[in-house]
């Protein structure tokens, strides 16, 4: 412990990160989830300069396989060891399939304003310029800024710092993936320092109204998929299988295909709690656009991406089950 650095967690999960491929130029086709997180800090000693950092392996896993029970264990870790006054930070490693979404749960649930930072790699340890490392040491740095307090969960990737609520992986395997397309990244880290030009206005973290510190479970929210010639048969078999919410990604500005819209409205008699939600991927979806949701007793999505919403309407479900109080929260987080 070097007196006057910051004390950061990391925490790993698996992924690409902590991957290894057969050769140097193995860039695909390679393993993830096999290096374990003392390899990890092991092969950056750069960030033992700049923070007293201690590692905890949470799981090994590839991000594809993270789900709702290892965001319950990992948010738990995470609130306990904030808690703790010695811990000054938090950097998760983590697969990138599903990362902004991680970022996103954590974001809502996460209580305290110490920085939390989600981290990757797209390059296997073992490639030429893997962009493990250097991530890594940007995101411990990240962590350790009180610069980055307050701000909610924060992706650090490719030198540039994202909101956990707006981010996503825009292309299957470029290192540049992370992107907030049109809302906006909020900052760079420029040699290990962070700088930020923007803030998030919705809420996070202390301010959200979310507590999973006594659940073990989340109810149960899936997405339907919409496109040219979409039937019904998803939401049907989604419903059939205890969904007790569906996010419809809708086409355009979250439209509802005339042969799909009765087994939502069905859906939503049952109980079901529909939010109308887009592929596009960018816009507000309107309420009361291109469907009466006042009428039909939906939900919009708002910006979020289908599996975004997904994770706000599972916690929302653990608080309420009306319609207006989750649209309530839709438009607040
Ligand atoms: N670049 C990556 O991290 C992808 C590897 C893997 N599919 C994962 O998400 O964990």
């Amino acid at each position: 412990q070097t007196a006057g650095l910051p004390n950061v967690t990391i925490l790993a999960t698996g992924g690409t990160i902590a991957g290894t491929g057969a050769t140097s130029t193995t860039t695909v086709g390679y393993t993830a989830a096999t290096v374990g997180v003392q390899a990890l800090i092991a092969a950056v000693p750069e960030i033992t300069k700049v923070a007293n950092v201690t590692g905890e392996q949470v799981f090994q896993i590839a991000s594809e396989n993270m789900g709702n029970e290892q965001w319950l264990i990992l948010a738990k870790r995470v609130n306990a060891l904030l808690a703790q006054p010695n811990v000054d930070g938090i950097v998760i490693t983590h697969g990138t399939d599903t990362l902004e979404e991680t970022a996103y749960f954590l974001d809502l649930v996460v209580k305290s304003r110490k920085p939390v930072v989600v981290v990757g790699s797209m390059r296997p340890s073992t490639a030429l310029s893997a962009d493990g490392p250097i991530n890594l040491y940007n995101a411990v740095n990240l962590a350790g800024s009180p610069a980055a307090v307050g701000k909610g969960v924060l992706v650090a990737m490719n030198d540039q710092i994202h909101a956990a609520r707006d981010v996503t992986k825009a292309n299957t395997t470029t290192a540049d993936t992370f992107r907030t397309a049109e809302l906006g990244m909020i900052g760079y880290i420029q040699g290990g320092k962070p700088f930020f030009y923007r803030d998030v206005t919705r809420k996070h973290t202390v301010d959200t109204e979310f507590d999973i510190s006594k659940l073990d479970a989340l109810p149960q929210v899936d997405v339907a998929y919409a496109y040219a010639n979409v039937g019904d048969v998803a939401v049907k078999a989604l419903v059939a299988a205890g969904a007790k919410g569906l996010v419809h990604a809708g086409v355009g500005n979250g439209s509802l295909p005339a042969k799909t819209k009765p087994a939502l409205v069905a859906a939503r008699s049952q109980g079901v709690v529909i939010v109308r939600s887009a592929r596009v991927g960018q816009g507000i979806v309107a309420r009361n656009g291109e469907a009466n949701d006042d009428q039909l007793d939906f939900v919009v999505s708002d910006t979020l991406s289908p599996q975004k919403a997904r994770i706000l309407l599972m916690l929302a479900l653990t608080k309420t089950n009306s319609t207006k109080e989750i649209q309530r929260m839709f438009y607040t987080y």
